[in-house]
């Protein structure tokens, strides 16, 4: 039977700048959304990897601006809709205006799984401004179902389209997808969408088990580039979904090659499950905070899965980079005591 349609949207050119550093090229961008246009991914995403306006000392600058980038990968797609990443806060009303005439026909305003309040302007500009709106709920493992649902409801009554989970630190299990995107299906009615971290392997397998509890949008980046462990692998998805009898509308060989031919000639290193990323899902860590921690953890001569740990222990959430630093600082200090 081949009839249930799901939509892909890859987010290489987002996700994969935390792993780039956020130093993403012209060409590279150019190369990747002809790629994706080619096989007929129906939308990507360009933005810094902390979305729009994230280029900061605090977050990393971008190499290129990511306006050029994003009318450069609108230049090259005539058929895939370009998504951009919105963290109010960081991204204001200016740079979503601005998005919006580089190219951008969808806007995902993200905010912490508790926190939906503050994207009510974001969407509402959004709305505004004629773009498709998502509202995307970070860290979902981080509060319960109820939570989970009260806050998808604020995020439909602002105006959301599409409201997504997040397991932004690859920490849930396929038993807890199944569940939570369950009762968003009986709760809200906008549609649903699903972004993986694979951190414990599990990416692939939760977007399997997100699809048959109802989500409709699936996130995935090529080759995995994305923060921590990457995401559920695009290509991957493309084949995995066919197989299941899923129309995705991707030409599996094309996706393939933008994969293996672009992308992996460009990724800085391969996304593996280190014993850092594997810490990650375990402890429940924002994928982003991966190579700040190796960067902490060599500064202060630490071990970074013990940095992890204790952000874990913290709930530690986006936006605390500097508390990275601090922590691998003060576990350093304790070590030194203990050798006195
Ligand atoms: C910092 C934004 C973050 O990378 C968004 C995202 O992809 C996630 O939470 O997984
Ligand atoms: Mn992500």
């Amino acid at each position: 039977m081949m009839n249930k349609e799901i939509t892909m949207l890859d987010v290489t050119l987002r996700d994969g700048s935390h792993s780039m550093r956020h130093a993403f090229t012209e060409q590279q961008v150019r190369d990747v959304a002809r790629g994706l246009e080619k096989a007929g991914i129906p939308y990507f995403e360009v933005s810094h990897g902390d979305g729009l306006g994230g280029s900061s000392l605090q977050y990393g600058f971008s190499r290129v601006d990511e306006l050029k980038l994003i009318a450069a990968a609108r230049e090259e797609s005539a058929n895939s809709k370009i998504s951009v990443l919105i963290l109010p806060g960081i991204g204001t009303r200016k740079d979503l205006e601005n998005a919006a005439s580089a190219g951008a026909n969808m806007v995902r305003v993200a905010t912490h799984i508790t926190e939906a309040d503050v994207a009510k302007q974001h969407i509402e500009l959004s709305r505004n401004l004629g773009l498709e709106t998502v509202g995307f709920l970070m860290m979902a493992h981080m509060a319960p179902t109820s939570v989970l649902i009260e806050q998808a409801k604020k995020l439909e009554s602002y105006g959301a389209e599409i409201v997504y989970m997040t397991d932004s630190a690859g920490a849930l299990l396929p038993h807890e997808v199944t569940e939570k995107v369950t009762a968003l299906r009986e709760n809200i009615s906008c549609k649903i969408g699903f972004h993986a971290h694979n951190n414990l392997s599990l990416a692939m397998a939760n977007t399997i088990a997100a699809v048959e509890a109802g989500a409709e949008f699936v996130d995935g980046s090529l080759r995995c580039l994305g923060a921590g462990s990457g995401n559920t692998q695009t290509e991957v998805m493309a084949a995995v979904f066919s197989r299941l009898g899923y129309k995705t509308g991707v030409d599996l060989y094309s996706v393939m090659d933008a994969a293996n031919d672009v992308v992996a000639k460009f990724m800085p290193r391969p996304q593996e499950i280190t014993g850092s990323s594997l810490i990650m899902g375990y402890s429940g860590v924002y994928s982003s905070f991966l190579l700040f921690a190796q960067e902490a953890a060599e500064r202060y001569g630490v071990d970074e899965r013990e940095i992890l740990v204790q952000l874990g222990q913290m709930q530690a959430v986006g936006g605390q980079e500097d508390l990275i630093f601090e922590v691998a600082q003060q576990i350093a200090k304790e070590q030194a005591m203990l050798v006195k």
